[in-house]
């Protein structure tokens, strides 16, 4: 670039011209040199999270949620166990999460970054405990095609595997949809209470929340926002739970906030939340008295603690259960859905933001 400024200053500067055509020299040179050293990598595309929150229905997310657990419960998916780094001295931590789907629609190769950093929400400035980023891969080549933020993905699809994980375990059953509770009304109380809604139709959604304010301006701000008197608001997690058809537990709580006696039989349960003291929410004679089944039952192993010991509890995965290699419980035990997230779920969905965004040309 110095070297034409040279050549070009000396003739032209007699002519008056020097400015514009020094102007379209540079940039010429810098167009060339970027298009030459460029490459691949530093095209790479980044989806943000408005993109995200424009594009991705609950339908688009229930179908990806749907497949992947499919796809993984017949052998068509690799899923690596997920990392956590913990920062020390905190409940801060980073976890990985790689994994490949082989699906002509949802399929990608792609690892999740996701934090969870359980103070966010009490920051002067709030923020949501949980943010993500899912990478996307060239299958054919390794080389990163897109980054897609993951943190309404994130959302999106926990609530969407627990609403299969309910359809193919309760609804399909014939089993009524009157009272839906919920205990815990962060970021995932939230979406479950709207997307269960939408897709089963609820006559009574139950909200509880260890702030008992949070659940009471949650269960106002719903009914007005769909102007309705279904969303309810209970100050004790036992009124909320007994009677309820189907309950979602959504909360950090490192100890149980249900117990068996409160549960009504035949009762479907999908357990969500995950503290350090991971997957707590349940007692233990719940677990030990339902049909419970997982999203994915070698990324739970190191994970789930005590699930060695519910051998007679377990029946498999929801998969299965899709891919009728298993029945699912017709009894009145309560039926348990741990779902613990899965990547294969985030390349799936992640896939579908990226299909999206280029049938778009957002
Ligand atoms: N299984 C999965 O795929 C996923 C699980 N999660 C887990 O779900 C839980 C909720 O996540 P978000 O809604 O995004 O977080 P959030 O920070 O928005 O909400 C946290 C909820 O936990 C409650 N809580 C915290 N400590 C508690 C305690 N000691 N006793 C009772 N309630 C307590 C809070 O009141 C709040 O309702 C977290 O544990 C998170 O790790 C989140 C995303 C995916
Ligand atoms: O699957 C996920 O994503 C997460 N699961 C447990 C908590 C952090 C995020």
């Amino acid at each position: 670039m110095f070297i034409y400024q040279q050549l070009y200053k000396t003739e032209y500067q007699k002519q008056n011209l020097i400015i514009p055509q020094i102007l379209v020299l540079n940039v010429l040179t810098v167009y060339f040199t970027f298009n030459l050293v460029s490459t691949w990598q530093d095209k790479m595309l980044y989806i943000n999270e408005s993109n995200v929150k424009d594009i991705l229905t609950w339908e688009k997310t229930f179908e990806a949620v749907e497949v992947a657990m499919k796809r993984l419960s017949s052998g068509q998916t690799v899923q690596m166990p997920r990392t956590h780094t913990i920062i020390p001295g905190s409940d801060n931590v980073l976890l990985t999460m790689p994994g490949y789907l082989k699906d002509e629609k949802f399929g990608a190769l792609g690892c999740k970054l996701v934090t969870y950093f359980p103070g966010n929400p009490k920051r002067t400035e709030a923020l949501p405990s949980i943010n993500a980023n899912i990478m996307i891969l060239d299958e054919a080549t390794g080389i990163m095609k897109a980054v897609v933020a993951g943190t309404e993905i994130t959302t999106q699809r926990t609530s969407a595997a627990s609403a299969v994980a309910t359809k193919y375990l309760y609804v399909n059953q014939g089993k009524a949809c009157n009272i839906l509770a919920i205990l815990g009304t962060g970021i995932q109380g939230r979406i479950h209470a709207e997307m269960f809604r939408h897709f089963f139709h609820f006559q009574e959604i139950r909200l509880w929340n260890r702030t008992k304010e949070k659940a009471k301006s949650l269960a106002e701000e719903l009914n007005r926002k769909f102007d309705t008197n279904v969303f309810k608001y209970y100050e004790n997690n036992e009124s909320c739970v007994r009677g309820a058809d189907v309950i979602v537990t959504t909360t950090a709580s490192p100890v149980h906030i249900v117990h068996y006696a409160w549960v009504k039989p035949g009762a479907h349960i999908n357990a969500v939340g995950a503290s350090r003291n991971h997957f707590s929410e349940l007692d233990e004679q719940l677990y030990r008295n339902s049909d419970l089944y997982l999203d994915s039952v070698e990324t739970m192993k190191p994970e789930m603690a005590g699930l060695d010991m519910l051998t007679d509890s377990l029946r498999g995965e929801v998969g299965a259960v899709i891919n009728k290699m298993i029945p699912s419980s017709p009894n009145e035990r309560p039926t348990i859905f741990n779902g613990g997230g899965m990547a294969v779920e985030d390349c799936a969905v992640g896939r579908a933001v990226y299909d999206l965004y280029h049938e778009r040309k957002i």
